[in-house]
């Protein structure tokens, strides 16, 4: 099984305050690693840590067994990342933003993204403006993202939020079809989800004594 990302010994503080230490867990293929813990708990600041945003921090990462750092490129070049805010553009159609959204990677057709919107329920609005949508199908346009491109790792930041119940079902079997296909996939979110591969790693249980959550 291929161990793509792997968190060794992670400490990670913000402003001179302890977030969590000791932290170990890997994403692998096949597998889905949800990141649980409390508000504040530093579920994002983990995600961006791996990203390269945030440079200070104590412990190893590995991106295919090599220090991620000297691996960068591979890593984003086989990287689907969808963050909390969704980086979709108010001022652009669903088409549009999934164009923008999906150039770095390939050219995408317009018929596939017809065909991905109307999978994520948004049959109709490929020339609407995302500024005239509502949140859940702001989401659902970045969402759409998770048909189009052949990615092998996901890092989903809350991708739940303001999504319909239908919606979050069809999200969690996307998710669940992407580990089942050898896909791997760290996601935050405080769903229940009902997945045969997946693994939970609680930011709470590695934060620094007296922080835990109650
Ligand atoms: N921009 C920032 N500058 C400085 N400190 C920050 C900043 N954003 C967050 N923090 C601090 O880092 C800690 C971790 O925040 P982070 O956003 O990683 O948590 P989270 O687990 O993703 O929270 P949530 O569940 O609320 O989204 C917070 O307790 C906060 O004090």
């Amino acid at each position: 099984m291929t161990d793509y990302l792997s968190v060794d010994q992670l400490l990670i503080e913000r402003d001179d305050r302890l977030l969590f230490k000791n932290l170990n867990f890997s994403v692998s293929a096949g597998k889905v690693v949800q990141l649980v813990g409390r508000n504040g708990s530093g579920k994002t600041s983990l995600i961006r840590t791996l990203l390269g945003l945030m440079p200070d921090f104590e412990g190893q990462l590995t991106w295919k067994g090599k220090p991620l750092h000297q691996e960068r490129d591979d890593f984003f070049s086989n990287l689907l990342y969808i963050g909390h805010k969704a980086s979709i553009k108010s001022a652009l159609t669903a088409t549009e933003n999934l164009e923008w959204l999906t150039a770095p990677y390939r050219k995408v057709t317009q018929e596939e993204i017809d065909e991905a919107l109307a999978k994520v329920g948004l049959k109709g609005y490929e020339d609407v403006e995302c500024h005239s949508m509502s949140a859940g199908q702001n989401r659902r346009v970045a969402l759409a993202q998770l048909y189009l491109l052949d990615l092998p790792v996901w890092i989903l930041d809350e991708p739940f939020t303001a999504i319909d119940l239908a919606g979050v079902d069809q999200l969690e079997a996307r998710i669940a079809e992407h580990a089942a296909q050898g896909g791997a996939v760290l996601v935050t979110t405080h769903h229940v989800m009902n997945i045969d591969s997946l693994m939970k790693v609680n930011l709470d249980e590695f934060a620094p004594r007296g922080r835990h959550a109650g």
